[in-house]
């Protein structure tokens, strides 16, 4: 049986790729129980062996990807149908796939929405423009999620969460929105759920401690450069 989603809340993305320190299923397992009992209410997971681990410690939902290179293609996120196949064996409750409108993505991927949904699970699309999350919708995804604004030419680059965008799609498309990519507060969290973002889901900001260290070692770095540039340190 697939588990299905709260209305609404926090999704925390427990991703750790091989040249990452806490990369393997047993790490990722551990952050996913946290995420569990601090209150989220699902987690998003790369590879099949993360999603089986993960699958088996928690109750809540698990949103499964696979993330891989294939040359001469910047689709990564769930690049074919093998993948989906996989992720679904895995266990997900939910496949999230890349549905920007690069390489003809958008016309190849109705099949793999109609598998995902003929296996009991749900499609999360993962998008970087509002065209895109109009046209996921139309094509029958369950969530539209704003992961990968800011991660093809043509989305804006920012430092911060695409609230622009999670305002835009909750106005236009009648399915749950998702505000993913680049949350770092709480208040961005909030906000996001004030512009209508039904789920918010965070990796970095919780999972990634490596990132999470650099940020705070840049700030001071830049902060102690600055001190010393102005002579009083
Ligand atoms: C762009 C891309 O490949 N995003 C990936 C999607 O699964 C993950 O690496 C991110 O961690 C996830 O989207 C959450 O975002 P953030 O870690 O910024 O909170």
């Amino acid at each position: 049986m697939r588990r299905t989603f709260q209305k609404s809340g926090l999704i925390v993305s427990c991703q750790a790729l091989p040249d990452e320190p806490l990369h393997g299923a047993e790490m990722m397992k551990r952050m996913a129980v946290a995420a569990e009992q601090g209150g989220a209410v699902g987690i998003r997971a790369n590879g099949t062996q993360d999603i089986r681990a993960i699958k088996e410690a928690v109750e809540v939902p698990v949103i499964g990807i696979i993330k891989r290179d294939i040359p001469g293609s910047a689709v990564y996120i769930t690049p074919e149908m093998e993948d989906v196949r996989a992720i679904l064996e895995a266990g997900a409750d939910i496949v999230a796939l890349d549905m920007t409108d690069r390489e003809g993505r958008l016309s190849k991927v109705k099949e793999m929405i109609d598998f995902i949904h003929a296996a009991g699970a749900k499609v999360m699309a993962d998008i970087s423009v509002l065209e895109e999350g109009m046209a996921a919708e139309r094509l029958g995804s369950d969530i539209i999620s704003t992961t990968l604004s800011g991660y093809t030419p043509y989305s804006p680059r920012q430092a911060g969460p695409d609230l622009e965008l999670v305002k835009k799609l909750t106005e236009k498309v009648p399915v749950p929105v998702a505000a993913e990519g680049r949350i770092w507060s709480e208040r961005e969290a909030v906000q996001a759920m004030r512009l209508g973002a039904s789920y918010v889901v965070v990796g970095a900001a919780i999972t990634r401690p490596h990132v999470i260290t650099k940020r705070y070692a840049e700030r001071m770095d830049e902060w102690l450069r600055n001190k010393l540039r102005a002579g009083n340190w």
